[in-house]
């Protein structure tokens, strides 16, 4: 099941539920959920609730509804909530009267807070209900110039921040930066692809079954985008077992690095060898060089002479001196990770295979590849790349998409920068690589993009942060290792409900 949905298919869920529970219960629930974070907001960081303001700002359609009850909720817990109503005489009018009727004032603006940075006194929540599931294009109007300036107070968003397009997560023009948004029902794609734009997250059970949805039917067998949950994670990373020896965990080589760049190979050898306690083949002229940096790598002069290996990778650091070698790795019936250099020097050998491929490309690297920009769709891009290919095609960035030839499209979100440092996608292609010789080869690009994000933040180290080098990256591979292993395995045994995002796309809210 996705993690992330589509509006279209949203839209068609939210009918269902409507008619499963009686007229304007799902609207009601998202209304209290969404008061209930705002409440929390003030508490945190205005001080306080009673007294304190909270300006709607509200559009025609659900979405400002939903914005409207929540000030009514808001109104009878002693907020001072005022409504901007951008086209006043089509608000929502249930959603208005219930407003009316809880006695909160109408504005024509929202005020910059007196202490833009301090909290405190002065400042508030501006409730961005603008629009949501059915929002095209970026903010026009007054609702633009509102949220273009930053006023000091929070940023609540209903359901999806207003101006970024619920299932690309693309920005074109004025739209909301939320401090936090609360996401109605189910997480849609934009919650994904645009975390800079959604803030925190927060979820709010608008009454779906909790286990599926499966007697509404709607969303079952939906397409969208997946992020693999922790328990998942941890059920996925392989561990030797009292059989095992170095061969039979897999055995990887790697085609990388090279006498004009052969700091790519190394790190993208120390990658394979921290994700690995199997074994790690460096191969071709760069290989050396690599030997002495990680002792523990086997050395060998070009394919033929290589002994057996379950995958390779193929690219890091690799110059025109490598071309035959990669030729000749690419035409065997191995799985392939290829990266970097391979992207650019044999495009055509690697599209034609027919064995597992992964190509990991970032976005410079993807047009030249494919032969067209990635676009504003990135997900859409991977996934016709994907298809095309077929190959599973890893688009890195803060949000690294995997989409399978399949047609699965899996998300990664870092949760942090730390990782955009020159190296950083060899170690990737190295851990990818390891995975693809192992047991969870079907899963090695999501699994290896998961725990390399944990490894660059345990890198960084506590919040908040500081540069980190490829090297450190790579040297944080086992903790995040351990950890994710760990939390994998506290998960088995949840105790609690959890309202809001958990880290891996899989959370729960909870309705009081
Ligand atoms: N129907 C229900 O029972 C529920 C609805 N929910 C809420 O309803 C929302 C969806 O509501 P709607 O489908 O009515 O539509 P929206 O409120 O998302 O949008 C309303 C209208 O705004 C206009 N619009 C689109 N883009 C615009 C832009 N850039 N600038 C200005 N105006 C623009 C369009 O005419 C659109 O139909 C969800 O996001 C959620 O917040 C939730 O409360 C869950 C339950
Ligand atoms: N803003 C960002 N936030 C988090 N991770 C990022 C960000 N930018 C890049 N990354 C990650 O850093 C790595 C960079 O890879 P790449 O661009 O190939 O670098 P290099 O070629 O120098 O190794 C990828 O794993 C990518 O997902």
């Amino acid at each position: 099941m996705p993690s992330y949905y589509p509006a279209a298919l949203v839209k068609r869920a939210d009918e269902s539920l409507i008619r499963a529970l009686a007229p304007g219960v799902p609207m009601r629930r998202a209304a209290f959920g969404l008061a209930q974070v705002v409440l929390r907001e003030l508490r945190d960081h205005a001080g306080g609730a009673v007294g304190q303001k909270v300006w709607l700002v509200v559009g025609v359609g659900d979405n400002g509804a939903d914005a409207l009850w929540a000030g009514a909720f808001l109104k009878r817990r002693g907020v001072d909530v005022r409504a901007l109503l951008l086209n006043p005489r089509r608000a929502h009018p249930a959603g208005l009267a219930a407003f009316r009727r809880a006695g909160g004032k109408f504005v024509d603006d929202v005020p910059d807070a007196p202490a833009p940075f301090g909290g405190g006194p002065g400042r508030g929540v501006v409730v961005d209900g603008v629009v949501g599931l059915s929002g095209k294009g970026p903010l026009r109007g007054h609702a633009a110039e509102i949220f273009s300036r930053p006023s000091g107070h929070r940023v609540v968003a209903v359901d999806l921040p207003s101006g970024v397009d619920p299932d690309t997560g693309a920005v074109a023009g004025p739209a909301v930066t939320a401090d936090v948004t609360v996401a109605m029902g189910v997480f849609k794609q934009a919650h994904a692809l645009n975390p800079g734009r959604c803030g925190r997250l927060e979820l709010v059970d608008i009454g779906y079954p909790e286990a599926g949805f499966g007697p509404l039917g709607v969303l079952d067998g939906a397409r969208g985008l997946t992020a693999l949950g922790q328990e998942r994670l941890a059920a996925l990373l392989p561990a030797p077992g009292p059989g095992d020896d170095k061969y039979t965990q897999g055995v990887l080589g790697v085609v990388a690095g090279s006498p004009t760049y052969p700091g790519a190979g190394a790190l993208c050898a120390s990658g394979a060898l921290a994700t690995t306690s199997g074994m790690v083949r460096a191969v071709g002229p760069g290989a050396k060089a690599l030997v002495a940096v990680h002792p523990e790598l086997v050395v060998s002069e070009d394919v033929e002479s290589t002994g057996r290996v379950n995958a390779w990778v193929l690219g890091p650091g690799a110059d025109e001196s490598t071309r035959a070698l990669l030729l000749r790795a690419l035409a065997t019936d191995l799985p392939v990770v290829a990266d970097a250099s391979a992207l650019r020097l044999v495009p055509d050998a690697i599209k034609r295979r027919s064995a597992p491929t992964v190509v990991t490309p970032h976005e410079r690297e993807f047009e030249a590849f494919a032969g067209r920009p990635v676009g504003a769709d990135r997900a859409a891009a991977a996934a016709a790349l994907a298809t095309e290919c077929g190959a599973t095609v890893l688009l890195k960035g803060h949000v690294t998409i995997i989409a399978e030839p399949g047609g699965q499209v899996l998300v990664n979100i870092a949760g942090n920068s730390w990782a955009a440092t020159a190296g950083s996608g060899d170690v990737l292609s190295g851990m990818i690589g390891a995975l693809l010789a192992s047991a969870a080869a079907e899963h090695a690009a999501p699994v290896a993009a998961a725990i390399h994000s944990r490894a660059a933040a345990l890198a960084a180290g506590a919040e908040p942060g500081a540069p980190i080098t490829a090297s450190a990256l790579a040297a944080r591979i086992p903790d995040a290792i351990r950890s994710a292993r760990a939390s994998g395995l506290a998960r088995r045994t949840p105790s609690v409900r959890a309202a809001g995002r958990t880290g891996d796309g899989n959370a729960i809210g909870s309705y009081p």
